[in-house]
């Protein structure tokens, strides 16, 4: 098993990106069904989102809008609780069909945070999309629209996440070597 060093931390490959090609091939499919009539605004929550969202916005054949938040709400190796707006919404929300897209959902304070601030707003309706997501970190009760790959509780880098800045990059998935 590969092994990569980042700072102090040692890290093991867990999912190459052939994997997470085939998951957003797999959830690009189901979009282009569902939203083709519904001219979606398209979010890519900053950072970690960033090579998720390029991925699959390539493969998506409907008519949408892209726009980017910039929340953070995790720090070293772990949820703060809070979660912090950096770069908040600029377009009108009112009757729009609205796509979060997420690199993660791990513990869910962050994309419960996001859709209720977006319901606010009277948007029809707010969909998420996540590449990743961590059914036993799950401390919220929120709805998963499309779902890449389920992965069980450890931290993990790469593929747009990051061990304090770096990792993000990394076109395969590394657990900590603990
Ligand atoms: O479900 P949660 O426990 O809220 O964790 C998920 C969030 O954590 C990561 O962001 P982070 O706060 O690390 O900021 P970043 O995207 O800039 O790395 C990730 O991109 C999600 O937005
Ligand atoms: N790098 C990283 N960021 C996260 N944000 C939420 N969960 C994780 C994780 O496992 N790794």
């Amino acid at each position: 098993m590969k092994r990569i060093k980042l700072l102090d931390k040692e890290f093991a490959l867990t999912i190459p990106g052939s994997d997470i090609k085939k998951a957003t091939w797999q959830m690009a499919e189901k979009m282009n069904q569902d939203l083709k009539d519904k001219n979606p605004l398209m979010v890519c929550i900053l950072n970690g989102s960033f090579m998720f969202s390029a991925d699959l916005l390539k493969l998506v054949e409907f008519p949408c809008q892209i726009s980017f938040v910039k929340l953070a709400s995790y720090e070293d190796m772990g949820s703060t609780g809070t979660v912090k707006e950096l770069i908040g919404f600029n377009e009108e929300l009112k009757g729009r069909t609205v796509v979060l897209l997420e690199d993660i959902v791990d513990t869910g304070i962050t994309v419960e945070s996001c859709v209720n601030q977006i319901k606010k707003t009277g948007a029809k309706e707010v969909l998420v999309a996540t590449m990743l997501f961590k059914p036993a970190a799950c401390q919220r009760r929120i709805n998963l629209d499309y779902v890449g790959l389920e992965i069980p509780n450890d931290f993990i880098v790469g593929y747009g996440l990051d061990y304090n800045g770096y990792g993000r990059n990394l076109p395969d998935i590394y657990s900590l070597v603990k």
